[in-house]
């Protein structure tokens, strides 16, 4: 489409054709000459670029920049042929020429002077701000004055808001502590159990506490009553005047004790706002009052002492009594403790048991003697408590205590009257048996024998009848003290009533010596009495019988002693008789054996016998002896050792013989050996007795070195009852006797215990079997069966074996194919006096082994 030519060149638009590649200006109109300074044709030869005086990179930039921008239009700078730079709009449009080439169309508008327009609309503009900002300033100033007040104003404004704010919080503030206050103290008053009534002036109620609720039906019924109508006992004049009041309420109120004051309620301008009463129960309170004054008078007034300790047990307080009692006063003991009263009689233990209790229990009572304040001990009954505090600790002690000097007297008295004779003082019949029963506990236990004595006197009721009850009870007395006078003081005597007596005597040792003390007895009766001028003549019957021999029932021994008692009466009276005629015989008999036994050493009435003991094995020689005590008494003739070697050992008599016999014994084997020039043994039997009251180790050391034997050739023979006792004494006596050497030999085997664990424990070397079982070898078949199985098992304990009461030759050879090691007994000789034994056994001996 090409512009109608004419329209361009005459359009009033400066107008340009452009080649758009080399920017040639292919066409220019009339208005574009005149703009340009340039004719046409001038134009025409030149390129856009000859008067855009932007670089052909500028015109580029700007290019692209109306391409981004979506604009065809763009701001140029074109200079004139005068010479004139203009500043100019270009719009390019392009088109096709009827060729087909590309066109632009450019028409250029000239902005300079739109430009001048524009900067003088900014001059203007500029200073209208500078006018309106002087003019604003000036207004500024002149309203400066009327902000400073408007703004003093308003601060004052300000702050009287602050300063009512606060009034106005802490006002809150006050009236919610009060509040809380308020709340508080009714609940206070509510708690309280004393009545609170709030009245008006007028004495009408306003208010009560919760108390008064509780007990009258509602605040509405109280209200606008006078307190006096309500309480109509109460004194309104004394009351108004005194300020408080006691008395007692009617019975709508139990009778109750109450304590009523009243105060008058002003306000903090001391307006009168009424009265407040508090009413309260003080009946409780009264009754402790009562209680604690009765307490004191009590406490000063009774008979028993009192002493208050604190809880270091410093006596705090004490009554008059306690200073009658001690002859102490307040002042003297105060801060003291109460060992001030220690009387020393009692230890430590005593107390520590009193105070444990106290810690314990809190209470101690009993008997406590005590000192006075001149030295004097008196026993008094105590009983002290610990007072404990709230956390259980003893905060303080209250001892009460009273003389009981006179009670004990008392006591001591009716003991007396009930448990002794009043006219002898002798026990009377129920201390006798509560002593025989004593007794008869303590021989149970111990096993050992005690006597009660019935004496009766003889022709006492004479003395009575002819010389009248004084004198006979006289004599009665005199012949009390005269049995007393015969017995130890650990026997009892007593009275049991008439003129019969009765003695139990404890630790007999011997009948002998019980004979003694009757006989004793019997003799001190017998003498004349002389009584206030008279003579009397009296002599006792008397009755024996022994635990346990005649009973171990006091009844029974009781009858016994009296049926014995009227035996001796039997007798011709002035005598004493044993329970029964076989035990008198027996007694009668022990005792003639006794004391002649005491007399057997010292009278050269002992000897010493010896039988052989010969070997089973090889040859069958003579390897030792036994030797065996006889007694031949000068009264008694020979006594058997069975018989007297027991009372012996009861006597202790076995001591002093024992070591006589080991002594003989030792130093004449010592001698055989000497002059046989043969190593026999000596067996000697050693009772029980002798360990156990002797050292036997001393003495056989002493014997062994005296007799120059050596201890190898000495065998002591015990029976089991040694091992039985089990003791140390003994097991470390015999352990010391065998690392001496000597010889250890059981005797009697088979007969008691026969424990093995014996033979086992005890350091023994020899073992010998009872005669009892070899009596009936080689028949009897249980014999032989146990003799073969002690010699087994005695080899197997390393013992040697002696069979005992070997007295045939069958038996012998028996012994021997057993294996048995030695043998003793008739076969081979009795037991011999020391002649015949060196003529008869050592002397065959030596010829038997000088013809071998
Ligand atoms: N403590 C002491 N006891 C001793 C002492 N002397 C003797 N006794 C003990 O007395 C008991 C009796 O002894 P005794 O009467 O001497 O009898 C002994 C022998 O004579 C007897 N015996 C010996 N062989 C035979 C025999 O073949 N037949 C038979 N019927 N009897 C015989 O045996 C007694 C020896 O016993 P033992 O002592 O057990 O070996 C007696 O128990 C003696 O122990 C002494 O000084 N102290």
């Amino acid at each position: 489409n090409e512009l109608p030519y004419y329209t361009f060149s005459n359009h009033s638009a400066v107008m340009l054709i452009i080649e758009p590649t080399s920017g040639k200006i292919l066409d220019a109109n009339k208005a574009a000459a005149a703009f340009y300074g340039y004719s046409e044709a001038a134009l025409e030869s030149k390129a856009i670029q000859d008067i855009n005086l932007f670089t052909a990179e500028q015109v580029a930039n700007e290019r692209q920049a109306a391409l981004n921008e979506g604009r065809n239009y763009f701001i140029f700078q074109h200079q004139t042929a005068g010479g004139n730079v203009k500043t100019v709009s270009v719009h390019s449009t392009p088109f096709e020429n009827s060729d087909g080439k590309p066109r632009l169309l450019s028409i250029i508008q000239d902005m300079s002077e739109q430009r001048k327009l524009q900067q003088d609309l900014w001059h203007y503009q500029a200073n209208l701000e500078q006018q309106v900002l002087l003019q604003t300033e000036k207004i500024k100033q002149a309203n400066m004055v009327q902000v400073i007040l408007l703004t003093a104003v308003i601060a004052v404004l300000i702050l009287f808001m602050a300063v009512l704010m606060t009034m106005l919080v802490r006002l809150r503030r006050s009236n919610q502590r009060a509040q809380a206050q308020g709340a508080k103290l009714s609940a206070i008053f509510d708690c309280m159990t004393a009545y609170l009534v709030f009245t008006d002036e007028t004495h009408h109620i306003e208010a009560v506490n919760g108390t008064v609720l509780k007990d009258f039906d509602s605040l509405e019924a109280l209200r606008s009553k006078s307190i006096y109508t309500l309480f109509d006992v109460l004194d309104s004049e004394k009351l108004l005047a005194e300020g408080t009041l006691e008395c007692q309420l009617d019975a709508r109120f139990g009778y109750c004790n109450v304590r009523v004051s009243c105060a008058p309620v002003v306000s903090e301008t001391q307006a009168k706002l009424g009265f407040i009463y508090v009413i309260q129960d003080i009946t409780e309170e009264l009754e402790n009052e009562r209680e604690q004054r009765l307490a004191s008078t009590v406490f000063a007034t009774t008979t028993e002492g009192v002493l208050v300790s604190n809880k270091h047990n410093q006596i705090q307080m004490v009554n008059r009594a306690f200073s009658e009692i001690t002859g102490y006063g307040m002042e003297e003991v105060i801060g003291e403790t109460p060992a001030l009263l220690n009387s020393g009689r009692h230890d430590e233990r005593f107390f520590n048991t009193l105070y444990d209790d106290l810690i314990n229990r809190g209470h101690w009572e009993g008997e406590i003697w005590n000192k006075r304040k001149n030295g004097e001990i008196y026993p008094s009954w105590l009983q002290v408590s610990a007072v404990f505090n709230e956390a259980r600790e003893i905060d303080m002690y209250v001892a009460l205590f009273s003389d009981i000097t006179s009670r004990k007297r008392n006591e001591q008295l009716m003991w007396q009257q009930a448990n002794f004779d009043s006219l002898t003082g002798l026990a009377n019949r129920h201390h006798y048996h509560v002593k025989f029963d004593l007794a008869l506990k303590r021989a149970a236990q111990l096993e050992e024998r005690f006597a009660i004595c019935f004496i009766d006197l003889d022709r006492f009721k004479a003395v009575n009848d002819t010389l009248g009850h004084h004198i006979g009870d006289l004599l009665l007395k005199e012949a009390a003290n005269r049995i007393n006078e015969c017995v130890r003081s650990s026997d009892t005597v007593a009275r049991l009533g008439g003129d019969e007596f009765a003695l139990l005597l404890q630790d007999i040792s011997s009948i002998s010596d019980l004979e003694l003390v009757a006989t004793k007895i019997l003799r001190a009766l017998a003498n004349p009495f002389h009584l206030e001028g008279h003579e009397a003549y009296v002599s006792g019957s008397m009755g024996i019988t022994f635990y346990p021999d005649d009973g171990t029932d006091r009844k029974v021994l009781l009858r016994n002693a009296d049926s014995a008692m009227y035996k001796a009466k039997e007798h011709g009276r002035d005598c004493f008789q044993f329970y029964t005629s076989a035990m008198h015989q027996h007694a009668k008999a022990r005792s003639v054996l006794e004391s002649a036994l005491h007399k057997a050493l010292s009278n050269r009435e002992l000897s010493l016998v010896y039988q052989p003991i010969f070997s089973q094995l090889g040859n069958g020689d003579l390897v030792g002896c036994e030797v065996l005590l006889r007694w031949k008494s000068e009264l008694l003739g020979h006594v058997s050792p069975d018989q007297f070697i027991p009372v012996c050992e009861e006597l202790g008599l076995i001591l002093p013989i024992g070591e006589w016999v080991l002594y003989h014994a030792c130093s004449q084997v010592k001698a055989w050996q000497d002059s046989y020039g043969r190593p026999l043994f000596i067996a000697v039997n050693v009772s029980s007795i002798q360990f156990k009251r002797q050292d036997m180790v001393e003495v056989v050391r002493k014997v062994l070195r005296d007799t120059k034997l050596e201890a190898k050739h000495l065998t002591l023979e015990i029976t089991e009852s040694v091992l039985v006792e089990n003791s140390d004494k003994i097991l470390s006596q015999l352990k010391a006797l065998r690392e001496m050497g000597v010889e250890l030999a059981i005797d009697d085997f088979g007969t008691g215990y026969s424990s093995l664990s014996y033979l086992k424990r005890f350091p023994l070397s020899k073992l010998k079997i009872d005669r009892t079982f070899i009596r009936d070898l080689p028949e009897d078949e249980e014999d032989k069966a146990l003799v073969s199985a002690i010699i087994l098992m005695a080899h197997k304990l390393n013992l040697k074996v002696i069979a005992e009461g070997v007295e045939t030759p069958a038996q012998s050879m028996f012994l021997k194919s057993l294996l048995c090691d030695m043998t003793q007994g008739y076969f081979h000789s009795k037991p011999v006096a020391q002649q015949e034994f060196e003529a008869n056994v050592l002397t065959m001996q030596y010829h038997k082994q000088s013809h071998s």
